[in-house]
């Protein structure tokens, strides 16, 4: 890497230490190669140039080449104002300043030819434009025409005369001298085949584009470039896991055969099938399994989970299974509990709320290797925990884990046997996020669901509909079906949220005086919590009143309606996963999202694609758009989303080919040894920062 890139902006010409200061701290630009890595974030079309005759009132920004003829300073104190009068030999406009009159007088040459740009306004019959751009005219750019970069300053820098346009001059003294030394990091069988421009035209394009059609090939290389890397760097270091970490290799099908034959309680899904044998196949591969599981709501993935868990029970191992929240570890327990009862398989539950008599006990069972399944939230991370020889571990990440816990697991081993790992999602990730965030693991996907399910019909009711809603509950309740009715979290306030449940509560007991209702919210123990869950799982109460502790995990087939109140307050996948709570058995049932009249942009949105969909990876698409994916993933793993030009919610298709590119190269070349491919190794394997002086890979 050149040395060239890493000298300090401040020796830029016509930077200086003032103005390189200002760079340091309001941008972060410290040496060349960070300025000419601060892309702009978008261009404005110079390519036209008007006439002043061909002025009209409507006008948004439009460019100007004349002369200045003469200027004024009018009017004193804080009406002082400098006024330019501007001709282009078809008429006549005003340029006005407010602010630095002084100063911009002293930058303008009467009679000199200027290039103009801002918005005309038509007052006292002639137009004038307030604060416009004006550059001294270069004629070459007047007969080829530009597109200005905008670059992104804060108002400190404005306050101290540093715009845009200033940030675009020293790229203008910059890329000239730094052309010859910015390296291609692309082999040419990539550029070829994807056509890729080069990389050092690709760089000065994305500042200053020929046209449209360079920008959006300079564009397009950077992007290609910033997720190939990605996923070279992902793909390579799932394959030297494959290669250094051996699993434990089980082959023995004994129980699952035993469980197939005797205690599934249904047909499984072709697609349960097929995911079974896809973990089985890397249970049995002697290689360690780092497998993502997604699944839409209710697509069965417990069955899964506990088949997978046979695998390594049947080879003398344990299994684990970790789940975000203590509810969730709850209701997992359940789901599993209930399968390994009949094989006779021990099981049992930790989380923080577990009394340490029976921690101790729990912990015995666990090494001496009694204890076979052992269901848990975090508390299972503990030192304390020892397991005699875990062999499965699956995580139920709904995409509050982040990779650092993830990471942790790996040390939970003894020897050089590493668990199996599985990690579960619950909300369908979009394919590029998933590619990106999980673009380590080998993914498999439940796309369907079981045999008989319908298709949950939902639709979005006003607040002035209500008392129809509650004649529509009434009418479920007397043919024997259940309802949730969910209230949002406030986060502003635990006191307000819990008033508006308790309000709410009130309100349906007085609705339906003849039903037994049950109520959870977060500020109940998990033992109260469990108490009222369980009522409502026997059927002894028919409506349950419920904030998000609802959200995941919880399966009553029996309940067919769900209401969820100001929905409008609920994110996408939020309200997907709450919908995924009915619709679990064979009849209809329904999604009532109410709101009242007042709702956002984008809420109306989120409403209307849970009106039109039920398939959960269209909704997470949709999500992604809307919130972008750091916020998407929470903060924990949006560090990995910081991209720096390409975006994870419009390029899927870029990153898709990335994505192959990088897979085959590693396919064919891992170690990236031959002629072609060494360079980009090279590449890769630079340091941390000077790699992030021209990747910014995470
Ligand atoms: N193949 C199948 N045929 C019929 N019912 C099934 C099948 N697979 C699972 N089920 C049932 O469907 C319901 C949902 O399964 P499960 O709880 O495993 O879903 P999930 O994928 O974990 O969904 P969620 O994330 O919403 O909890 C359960 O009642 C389960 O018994």
């Amino acid at each position: 890497m050149s040395e060239f890139f890493s000298k300090k902006i401040e020796f830029l010409k016509g930077v200086g230490p003032a103005k390189g200061e200002l760079l340091n701290k309001e941008l972060g630009i410290f040496t060349y190669s960070d300025l000419i890595l601060y892309y702009p974030f978008k261009h404005e079309d110079r390519t036209k140039v008007h006439r002043i005759a061909e002025l009209n009132e409507g006008m948004t920004a439009v460019q100007l080449s004349g002369r200045i003829i003469r200027t004024q300073v009018i009017g004193e104190g804080h009406k002082k104002r400098l006024v330019a009068y501007f001709g282009d030999g078809t008429g006549e406009v005003e340029l006005i300043w407010f602010k630095g009159v002084t100063w911009m007088q002293k930058q303008i040459n009467a009679n000199a030819t200027y290039l103009v740009f801002g918005k005309p306004q038509f007052f006292n019959h002639k137009f004038s434009i307030a604060h416009p751009e004006i550059e001294l005219l270069n004629p070459a750019e007047q007969q080829s025409g530009f597109l200005q970069p905008v670059y992104t300053v804060t108002e400190k820098m404005k306050r101290k005369y540093v715009y845009s346009k200033n940030i675009s001059k020293m790229l203008r003294t910059l890329l000239p001298m730094a052309y010859q030394h910015i390296e291609e990091n692309l082999s040419e069988a990539i550029l070829q085949r994807y056509r890729l421009i080069a990389r050092r035209d690709a760089v000065v394009n994305i500042h200053f584009p020929k046209d449209q059609q360079w920008l959006k090939r300079a564009t397009t290389r950077l992007k290609f470039e910033e997720l190939f890397y990605i996923q070279l760097k992902l793909l390579k270091e799932q394959k030297h896991k494959k290669k250094i970490y051996q699993g434990q290799t089980f082959k023995d099908t004994s129980l699952i055969k035993d469980f197939y034959e005797k205690h599934l309680p249904f047909e499984l899904t072709d697609a349960q099938k097929r995911v079974c044998r896809e973990i089985y196949r890397d249970m049995a591969s002697g290689k360690q399994m780092n497998r993502l599981l997604q699944g839409d709501v209710g697509s069965g993935k417990t069955i899964v989970a506990f088949i997978s868990m046979l695998s390594a029970i049947g080879s003398g191992a344990q299994a684990c299974m970790v789940a975000p929240t203590e509810i969730l570890a709850e209701q997992h327990y359940q789901g599993l509990k209930k399968f390994a009862d009949k094989l006779g398989i021990t099981i049992d539950i930790l989380t923080g709320s577990t009394r340490t008599r029976d921690r101790r006990v729990l912990h015995a069972r666990l090494e001496n290797g009694n204890l076979k399944i052992l269901v848990g939230t975090h508390a299972l991370f503990e030192d304390k925990v020892q397991f005699d020889n875990l062999g499965l571990c699956i995580v139920d990440e709904q995409h509050r884990f982040g990779v650092e816990q993830r990471s942790k697991l790996w040390k939970r081993n003894s020897e050089n046997l590493y668990p199996h790992i599985l990690v579960m999602t619950a909300t369908p990730i979009p394919r590029t996020l998933a590619m990106t965030l999980y673009g380590d693991l080998d993914v498999s996907v439940i796309d369907e669901l079981p045999a008989g399910r319908k298709p949950i019909k939902t639709v979005h009711r006003y607040d002035a509909q209500r008392l129809r809603m509650f004649g529509f509950l009434r009418e479920q309740i007397a043919l024997g079906r259940q309802v949730y009715i969910v209230y949002p979290l406030i986060e502003e306030s635990e006191t307000l949220e819990y008033k508006n449940l308790m309000d709410g509560h009130e309100s349906i007991q007085r609705a339906f005086p003849d039903q037994h209702l049950s109520i959870v919210h977060g500020q109940m123990s998990s033992v109260d919590k469990d108490f009222e869950m369980q009522r409502f799982k026997k059927g002894e109460t028919q409506i349950m009143v419920a904030t998000t502790v609802i959200e995941v995990g919880v399966d009553v087939p029996n309940a067919t309606v769900i209401v969820i109140e100001n929905a409008e307050r609920f994110g996408l996948s939020q309200l997907h996963q709450l919908r995924g709570r009915v619709g679990r058995g064979a009849e209809q049932s329904y999604c009532i999202l109410m709101t009242d009249y007042k709702i956002s942009k984008e809420g109306r949105t989120r409403l209307e694609t849970m009106v039109k969909t039920n398939n959960g990876f269209e909704i997470a698409d949709v999500d992604l758009k809307l919130r972008g994916p750091g916020n998407m993933m929470g903060t924990q793993q949006s560090g990995l989303m910081n991209l720096q030009i390409a975006d994870l919610a419009k390029d899927g298709k870029i990153l898709q080919e990335a994505r192959k590119m990088a897979q085959e190269i590693i396919e064919e070349d891992p170690e990236l040894e031959s002629l072609e491919n060494s360079k980009m190794k090279e590449f890769m394997n630079l340091d941390q920062k000077t790699q992030t002086q021209w990747s910014r890979i995470s």
